[in-house]
């Protein structure tokens, strides 16, 4: 861990406020230190479950497992509370660099994956639900109010939108998925979208899958979730609206965050990166792009 990448993360955590109710940070759960590759989140295949557990064999401890993630350069004995990005999972390496955004363009809007732009820089997909804020996210993260299109209406994103950042890498928002009142020529087709997209992309760094973190686990994100695991996908766990702690009823954002987690653990044998954030707040901004600067500069040696 380098003196730089150590200053980085202690300047982060000094500037991040957690919300008082929320409980949810690295230092007040359990940590199991098992390293953690990005390009090998080991994924574990639903048939994969044995199917014949002896009577005596027990569950897990319904307790919430916490597993960081450990990128490559550092030693799992090597992480600790300051060398953990708050509100996540997610140890910072020396690969981290400089994530300061000084430059975004938007280049174009494709309606298949084979119209995208092929200059083969390294580009992360912004992925997730109509609605649960996939542009508002990019605007945040590249600090311009518009540059992506957002709606309180569901399906306002319908083709594949590239924005260059820094001229050397893209953040790219995708349709969302899930919203079945969509009208027919707004509907995405996931099938072929997803397998043009998704498995011909040698320049994708990693899937950001935005979850909402104001409602319970849904299961067409743990299905999404699912299918980019079986095929590989790297991930990072997005958790969105986290600000939204006035809920009447239901369970408040880290509640749920922990719900969802329980069910990943159920596929994934590491748990994949994940941090909280809000474009409301800008909650997990600055931690979410040195992140990205670490899966980046690793991708890009
Ligand atoms: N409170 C709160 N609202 C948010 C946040 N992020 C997004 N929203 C709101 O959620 C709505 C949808 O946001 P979008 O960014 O358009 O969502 P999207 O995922 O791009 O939606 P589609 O393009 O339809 O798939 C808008 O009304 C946003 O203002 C957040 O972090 N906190
Ligand atoms: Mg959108």
């Amino acid at each position: 861990m380098t003196a730089l990448v150590r200053r980085a993360v202690m300047k982060l955590s000094l500037q991040f406020q957690t919300p008082s109710s929320l409980s949810l940070s690295p230092s007040s759960l359990s940590i199991s230190k098992t390293p953690t590759p990005p390009s090998l989140f080991s994924f574990r295949h639903p048939l994969s479950h044995s199917t014949h557990a002896s009577k005596t064999t027990t569950s897990p401890p319904p307790s919430f497992e916490f597993q960081l993630f450990i990128p490559p350069g550092i030693e799992p004995d090597e992480v600790n509370d300051s060398t953990v990005l708050p509100g996540s999972n997610i140890a910072v390496g020396p690969y981290a660099g400089d994530s300061h955004i000084k430059d975004v363009q938007f280049v174009k809007s494709s309606a298949r994956a084979r119209d995208c732009p092929k200059d083969n820089r390294p580009e992360f997909a912004v992925l997730g639900r109509s609605n649960v804020g996939k542009s508002s996210l990019i605007n945040s993260l590249v600090r311009k109010k518009e540059i992506a299109l957002t709606s309180k209406k569901p399906g306002k994103t319908q083709l594949i939108n590239h924005f260059l950042v820094n001229k050397s890498w893209y953040l790219v928002d995708l349709p969302g998925y899930g919203f079945a009142k969509a009208p027919e020529a707004a509907k995405t087709d996931w099938s072929s979208f997803t397998k043009g997209y998704f498995l011909n992309k040698s320049t994708l760094v990693a899937v950001l899958l935005l979850i909402d973190a104001s409602v319970p686990p849904q299961k067409i994100d743990l299905d999404c979730a699912n299918w980019l695991g079986r095929n590989n996908i790297p991930i990072t766990f997005v958790f969105t609206k986290c600000d939204k702690m006035k809920v009447a009823k239901g369970k408040r954002p880290d509640e749920n965050i922990r719900d969802f987690q329980e069910l990943i653990r159920q596929n994934y044998k590491q748990h994949p990166p994940w941090i909280m954030t809000s474009s409301a707040t800008g909650m997990g901004r600055d931690e979410l792009l040195l992140h990205m600067s670490q899966l980046r500069n690793y991708w890009d040696q």
